[in-house]
């Protein structure tokens, strides 16, 4: 569904990806695993439209992306809730939520399907959808931050670091409804630190290391490789 060809991206001077080579398969969720700084993030967004790429090629169900605003990204089928989850805290998580249909302008009676759907992804969101966003735990922003995303109906899903912060009780939580989001159709392309739990329901991995790809395989035989277990799980 999504390829990424010798890309290489970065910001004015500094050059971050080189040559990388990935692919998301439509239904899958793909795991992106790297130490802080080795590009992962910079990956994620030149993808989703918000760095150009200095060269390759990122296509998206066969049709190139490199060049299309970030809105017509979302509007081909991608959504990315960045890092950091960047919502409007003042703002009630009902209106979070809908704003992530911006780019995609759907009716009213979608609009009230979709927002459905992350209701029963996130119950607990529909308890507090008249409160500001801001208001929430680390983890009910979280869910808000994918709840929007999810809100442009994506065929791709990409989450930058969706546990960062959080409890591990509650990254297993965000963990298993980025799984149910997956195991329902919606291919996710993750980057995450808790790879111990992330490599469990992935189904392919890539290992990044300074802006190039080290490492990709399927998901279990990235478990077993001994280079992933040292640097990423603990053994
Ligand atoms: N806006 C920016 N301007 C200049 N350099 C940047 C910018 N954003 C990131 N970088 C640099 O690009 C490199 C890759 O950063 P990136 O955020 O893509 O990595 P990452 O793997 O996502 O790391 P992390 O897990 O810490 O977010 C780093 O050296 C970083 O300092």
């Amino acid at each position: 569904m999504l390829e990424v060809r010798d890309l290489c991206a970065g910001y004015d001077t500094v050059d971050v990806l080189h040559n990388v080579n990935i692919t998301a398969e439509a239904g899958r969720l793909t795991l992106v695993l790297g130490a802080n700084g080795s590009g992962k993030s910079t990956l994620f967004r030149t993808i989703s439209g918000l760095v150009r790429g200095r060269s390759g090629s990122i296509t998206f169900e066969d049709k190139s992306i490199s060049k299309l605003s970030s809105n017509r990204i979302v509007r081909a089928g991608i959504a990315h809730a960045p890092e950091g989850r960047h919502l409007f805290p003042q703002l009630s998580v009902e209106k979070n939520l809908t704003l992530g249909n911006y780019a995609r302008r759907s009716s009213k009676s979608e609009l009230k399907e979709l927002l459905t759907r992350v209701f029963d992804l996130f119950p607990i969101l529909q308890e507090k959808r008249s409160q500001a966003a801001g208001s929430l735990s680390g983890g009910q922003q979280q869910m808000v931050a994918i709840g929007r995303a999810l809100m442009s109906d994506p065929k791709l899903l990409i989450l930058d670091e969706p546990s960062m912060g959080l409890a591990p009780m509650v990254t297993e939580q965000v963990l298993q409804a980025v799984a149910e989001v997956n195991s329902e159709g919606t291919g996710v392309l993750l980057a995450e630190q808790n790879a111990q739990a992330a490599l469990g329901f992935a189904h392919y991995g890539y290992v990044l290391a300074e802006g190039r790809v080290v490492l990709s395989g399927a998901a279990s035989d990235l478990q077993n490789d001994p280079e992933v277990q040292k640097a990423y799980l603990g053994v």
